[in-house]
């Protein structure tokens, strides 16, 4: 038992993987050879839809809400890769996943909820994504996300999710380490595979019930995106058929983390503080009539 130096014990440990994981990396990069070179750097008009482009130039809701829609509270929808992209893309995550077999390495999956899948971070794409998230996703999530860090993302997670035959069949209820996620289909071609809305929540409330309203399910279409909060309680139906491959890149706010800290109140984005926040906002309704009523009755007694 070591409650003092507990919080040394951690900083340690978190040095030690961070470590090893700089090594695992560089491991990858010093010998994997790209297939496509040109996706490892930002290339706007070559990566995203002329609509898309326009909206984030433009920068303002309207031009945001011009692209999109919102099919439930806080789910976001939108056309966003080209279809040449997403083939390359697919095409370099094969590459890769090539390269691991035939040399035999023991890739990292993206999370504990995958056996499949890539982290694209780790074979030379972080670069281009932290683009990705600060020049793309952080302008939208300032507008629509403001009470859960969205104008101060400043890390990421990204990876690839790989649905179908001898890949991962569903994914299970969750909510993503992330303050955003972006979540975009690349392909194949498949049936099923849909998502599963059920309301955000904070950490208190995460294993609450689900109102009516929260439930929402999702199709996905290659090429186009979602956008939802992190703490948007989630999950994916098994693909039936085909391959269905997807791109997440799970967006941070170190700020909102700290601040996060000192809060008890999430009633802007918690589904549950918020009904909580209104019954109580009614319970006082309910005493503050009654006890006017009471009054009234003792001065015409
Ligand atoms: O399967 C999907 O499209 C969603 C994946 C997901 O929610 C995640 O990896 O966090
Ligand atoms: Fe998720």
């Amino acid at each position: 038992m070591f409650p003092q130096g507990s919080c040394f014990y951690v900083a340690l440990l978190y040095l030690y993987q961070a470590q090893r994981h700089r090594e695992y990396r560089q491991k990858i990069i010093s010998n994997y050879q790209p297939l496509h070179r040109d996706i490892y750097s930002m290339h706007p008009s070559a990566f995203f839809v002329p609509t898309f482009l326009k909206a984030i130039n433009d920068n303002t809701e309207e031009s945001f809400r011009n692209i999109m829609s919102e099919p439930s509270p806080g789910v976001f929808t939108f056309e966003m890769f080209q279809p040449q992209f997403c083939k390359l893309l697919l095409s370099e995550v094969e590459h890769f996943e090539e390269w691991v077999n035939e040399v035999r390495f023991r890739i990292m999956r993206p999370n504990t909820m995958n056996k499949y899948g890539a982290v694209l971070d780790d074979f030379g794409l972080e670069t281009m994504l932290d683009k990705l998230m600060e020049g793309f996703v952080r302008p939208i999530s300032k507008v629509f996300f403001p009470e859960v860090g969205g104008s101060t993302l400043d890390s990421h997670h990204g990876f690839v999710v790989e649905y179908g035959k001898d890949r991962d069949v569903d994914l299970g209820f969750h909510v993503d380490d992330s303050e955003v996620t972006l979540n975009v289909c690349l392909g194949k071609q498949f049936s099923g595979g849909e998502l599963f809305f059920r309301g955000t929540r904070c950490d208190k409330h995460v294993n609450t019930g689900t109102h009516s309203e929260e439930i929402f399910d999702y199709s996905h279409a290659p090429g186009r995106a979602l956008l939802h909060r992190g703490r948007h309680r989630h999950g994916a139906r098994a693909t039936t058929s085909g391959h269905r491959i997807n791109l997440l890149l799970w967006c941070r706010s170190s700020l909102f983390r700290e601040m996060k800290k000192y809060q008890k109140d999430f009633s802007s984005w918690c589904g549950e503080c918020l009904h909580e926040k209104k019954e109580r906002q009614q319970q006082s309704v309910v005493a503050t009539r009654s006890e006017l009523l009471r009054r009234e009755g003792e001065s015409t007694a």
